[in-house]
This record gives structure tokens, sequence and C-alpha cells, in this order.
């Protein structure tokens, strides 16, 4: 049986199923026989555990998995959730019911709000039941211990688990909830586990059967025929070769060089990006260095030593940091209307450090003076530019202050269409189709419910790319791709057929993208496009190109 879900990455995996254990029993609803004080101890002493074995875990694991399990530990301590414990236990409830209760309330709202906010009510669930097995004195629920390597099927994974996976035992992970944004997803991208998550039967598969995890396709598939298992291997070992291949510079078949670049949210993850093979930096994202300084920016020096660190890891090599993109999914008190009711459309971005110029402006002079005591080739880029006047607003600014290499990125649908007139002004554009998708499609790229719009392979969009590609071939100047449609391996071809001239993506893509570009010529690669741009629909536009990669004489006719 073939199940069908949303594939992370492009690996394949085979092997036996082991199921999470299911989640602890509700605890009844029975009255307290220790009284209200001793109950409330209980808890609090429990919920102060759990934050802490959370705390621990985050510090073991370092990176995206500490944010998330801190995050965690926070909402074991969060004081609205204990108000309402303490509310259930001055009723006479157990520990272990008010806890349970009081937790499953908060969720139910989280999940109302869907999108990003209802995606972190399994984080919610996963710290009640810690709580619970803590105060029932029984292990937490978690991941498996087996002595051979796995593919874990679960509900959805909490971060505290997926964070510290054995990748060594887990071969894949498959989950019946979870989208895209999901922890799940995000971390699994990270680690570059095979995953497909929201397959909406995975509960049906049993422990010890034998499955093909496809995340390529997004599929499942059990009882595979000898046949489908020798095909999966064929590719495993394909895919393990081309990972330990020499990272060579990206290049089509005919040679024409494409630099893959890398997309880094903080300088220390700089040299494995470099390990990986990344020709450069193409998007340096620069919110976490603001999110890290707490309530206010980070002075000019704090940035400086931020930035040195980059450039260095990078000598001769080129590093195009965005400046500062606040707002919407990444919103900063010091710079954001919290109160506005579509920040995706509101003061965000380049619009909102305009109106504090003073934050620009202190950016700008960090990054100009990191540039003098370094040698990599710094480009810096505004986000969220929506007009040909902020775009020579920005332009002229980051010159006066020192910058040598500028340009904007294309998130706006206005900008592409304008685009003769944005290159004519900007040294270089860089298309984030993320946002892109956003826009065109108008589909807010955080909500569940619209994700299905959120593809960058609609030809709408893809006619925006080749409006921006063909007139920065016109000016002569670069377009980069930094969204994650570049790191999709046959788009990353599309999107140089419609005038890409480096593509940046998250290091774990680098491998394959530059695998599949090696297989195709300008040539196809602009033939490509035009079947993609002649499709009516992002899945017509997917389904056609992968139809004419699969046989190559039709495009040539
Ligand atoms: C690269 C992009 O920026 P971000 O994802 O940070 O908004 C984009 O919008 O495609
Ligand atoms: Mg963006």
């Amino acid at each position: 049986m073939r199940m069908t879900g949303t594939g992370i990455g492009q690996a394949v995996a085979v092997g036996p199923v082991a199921r999470m254990p299911e989640p602890l029993a509700t605890p009844a609803d029975v009255r307290s026989t220790i009284g209200v004080d001793a109950e409330k101890a209980r808890a609090v002493e429990s919920l102060g555990r759990v934050a802490r074995a959370l705390e621990d875990r985050g510090a073991k694991a370092g990176g995206t998995a500490r944010d998330v399990l801190e995050a965690q530990a926070m909402m074991a301590e969060d004081p609205t959730l204990s108000d309402s414990i303490d509310e259930l236990l001055g009723q006479g409830k157990t520990a272990e019911r008010a806890v349970s209760e009081a937790f499953a309330a908060f969720r139910d709202q989280l999940a109302a709000m869907g999108g990003y906010l209802g995606e972190r009510a399994a984080d919610l669930d996963d710290v009640a039941q810690r709580v619970i097995a803590d105060l029932l004195g029984v292990p937490a629920p978690g991941v498996p211990e087996l002595d051979e390597p796995f593919v874990l099927v679960a509900r959805d994974l909490a971060p505290a688990d997926t964070a510290l996976l054995d990748l060594d035992k887990v071969l894949a992970l498959v989950t019946s909830d979870g989208g895209p944004t999901s922890h799940t997803a995000i971390l699994a991208r990270e680690k570059s586990i095979v995953a497909v998550v929201g397959v909406l039967d995975a509960l049906s598969l049993a422990d010890g059967e034998t499955v093909v995890v496809d995340a390529a396709a997004g599929s499942v598939v059990s009882e595979p025929s000898d046949d489908e298992i020798a095909a999966a291997r064929a590719r495993i070992a394909d895919r393990a070769a081309l990972v330990d291949a020499p990272a060579t510079p990206g290049a089509l078949a005919d040679g024409t060089a494409i630099p893959l670049l890398a997309n880094l949210g903080s300088s220390k993850a700089a040299q494995a990006a470099a390990d990986q093979g990344a020709e450069g930096v193409g998007l340096f994202r620069t919110e976490f260095l603001f999110l890290d300084a707490g309530g206010s920016a980070p002075t000019i020096d704090e940035q400086r030593a931020h930035y040195v660190e980059l450039l260095e890891a990078f000598p001769g090599k080129k590093v195009v940091v965005r400046l500062l993109d606040a707002g919407a999914d990444k919103p900063l008190e010091f710079l954001n209307d919290a109160h506005e009711e579509n920040p995706a459309l509101g003061l965000r971005g380049l619009r909102a450090l305009r109106v504090s110029e003073d934050i620009l402006r202190e950016q700008l002079t960090a990054l100009a003076e990191a540039d003098k005591v370094t040698s990599a080739d710094l480009w810096v880029m505004a986000p969220m530019v929506s007009t040909v006047e902020e775009t020579t607003y920005f332009v002229s600014l980051a010159k006066e202050l020192g910058l040598k290499t500028v340009g904007v990125m294309v998130e706006v649908p206005s900008i592409a269409l304008l685009a003769d007139r944005v290159m004519a002004e900007a040294d270089f554009a860089s298309i984030g189709t993320n946002d892109l998708t956003q826009y065109t499609l108008a589909a807010d790229r955080l909500l569940g419910s619209v994700a299905s719009f959120q593809d960058p392979w609609h030809p709408a969009v893809l006619r925006l790319v080749g409006e921006v590609g063909a007139a920065g071939a016109r000016a002569g100047k670069p377009v980069g791709i930094c969204g994650e449609a570049a790191a999709d391996p046959l788009l990353a071809v599309v999107l140089v057929g419609l005038g890409a001239t480096t593509l940046s993506m998250s290091p774990s893509a680098l491998a394959d993208v530059r695998a599949s570009l090696s297989r195709y010529t300008l040539d196809e690669a602009r033939r490509f496009a035009e079947t993609a741009l002649a499709a009516s629909g992002a899945a017509e536009a997917r389904a056609a190109v992968t139809a004419a990669v699969e046989s190559p004489k039709e495009t040539h006719s």
C-alpha cells in the first residue's frame, strides 16, 4: 500500500517500523485524598523537574533543538497555566488530573488558532505527558530503544524526541500529524533525517513490518515488493555516493557555472556550510542576531564582531547579508507594532527600518566596518522592497555608508513586474520565493489551511521570476534565488532556465541540487522553464516538467 504526505528533503530509507508508544491515559477525575496543599506541592515540583530536564536536554543538543526545548521548558512553567492548575487543585482534583485539564484547555486554544501556533499544540501535549509521567513515577513516553535500526512511526514527534534522535538507529521518520512548518519538519530538515510528515494513515503501520520511505516522492510504501526494495536500496547507495563525492562548484551539464550558496542564520553555522561545499553565502538572515539581543538592537560593536566572524569563514568568497527583516513571521518588539491586523502587509522589512532609520544606519555601518577588516566579498540587500523608490533609497543610503555591492530582495510582485527599473538602480536582485509565493497567491505562509497555495512551482510565481531573470540579463546584473524553491532539485533547474544566476539554500540541500544541475544543459533548463510556464497550476507545472525530464525526446521536439 502507498501512503502519501509531505516529504522533507530528497532521501529514501528502507527498514522495519517501530511505533512510538501511545500516550498515557487521561488521569481519572477522582477527588484528592491528600489535600489541596500537598497536591499543589506535587504539581509545582513536577513542573519544575520537567522544565529542568527539558533545559538539560536542550543544552546537550544545542542549536535549534536547544531553542525548541527551552521554549517547552517555559511552557511547563507558564504562569497562566499554573494559575489554571491552582484553580483546578482548589476544586479538589489530583495534581495529575489538574495538569491534564489545564494543558488540554490551553492546547485547544492554540490548535484553534491554526498555522504556526496550531502546530505548537503538539509541543504542549508533550510537556503535559512528561509532567503526568513524572507525577505517576513512570518513564516519560518517548522513542523506543531497539538494537536494530528502524523507521520511527508516530502521531507527531515531540521536539524533545526529535532533537535527541539517535541518527544511527532511526532510518526515517513518518508522522500522521504535522505540516511542513511543524517542529518535526524543521528539525528533520536541519538534521537531514529522511522524513514524511502528515501521512494520514501512518498509524495503521504495524511494529516490525518493512516500509520504504521516500521523502522526494512524499510517500511511504508498506509491504513493498522485492523490486521496490531493491530500487530503494540502489537509490540509497547513489545518494551516499553523491553526498560523499567531492563538492565541485555548481554547474550545468554544458559547464555553465551556477554558484551554489548557503542560507545561514548564524555565523556559527558558517564553517559547516563551507564544509558541505557552499561556495559562499547567498542569504545571511540577521534577525536572529537581533532576536537574541533581547528587547533592543545590538550595538554597532556587537554587530561588527558577529559580521567579522561570518566574513572570516569565507575569505575571497561572496557573502550576501540581508538587512534586518522584522515583522510578520519575525516580529521584533522594538520595531514592529504588535497590533497590525495583517502584519505580512504591514510595516515590515525595509518599511520598518526606514521608520527607525537609526537602526538601519547602524546595521549598515557595522557591516561596512566588518567589510574593511576582512577579505570576503560582502554584498548587502534589503528585504520586503515593494517600490523602485525604496530601491533607490536603500541603494544610495548603503553606498553613502560605505557598502560596495548593494541589491534588493524580490519578494513582492510589484518590483518583479518593474524589474527593469529596479535593476537600473540595484547592483543585483535576490528572489525570496517564500514571500514572493505568499504575496503572489495571497496565501499567508504561516497558515496551515492555505498551505496548498504556498507552492513556488505555480506558473504565476515562475513568470515573475522570469521577469526578474530577463531584466537581470538585459542589465548584465546577477539574479539569485534564496527562498526554499532553490532547494528543490528539479525546480532549481527551472529557476536557472528562468534566468537565475546563483542559487542559495540550506546547506543540507546542496548535494542534491548540485547533482540535479549537472544533468541538464542551459538549453534544456530553458525548455523546462517554458514547460512550467505553460502549465495552469503548480501541480501541473511540476508534473509537466517531471514528464519532460523522464522523456527528454519530447522536450526537444
Ligand atoms: C528567503 C526569504 O526570506 P524569509 O524566508 O527569511 O522571509 C523568502 O521570503 O523567500
Ligand atoms: Mg522573505
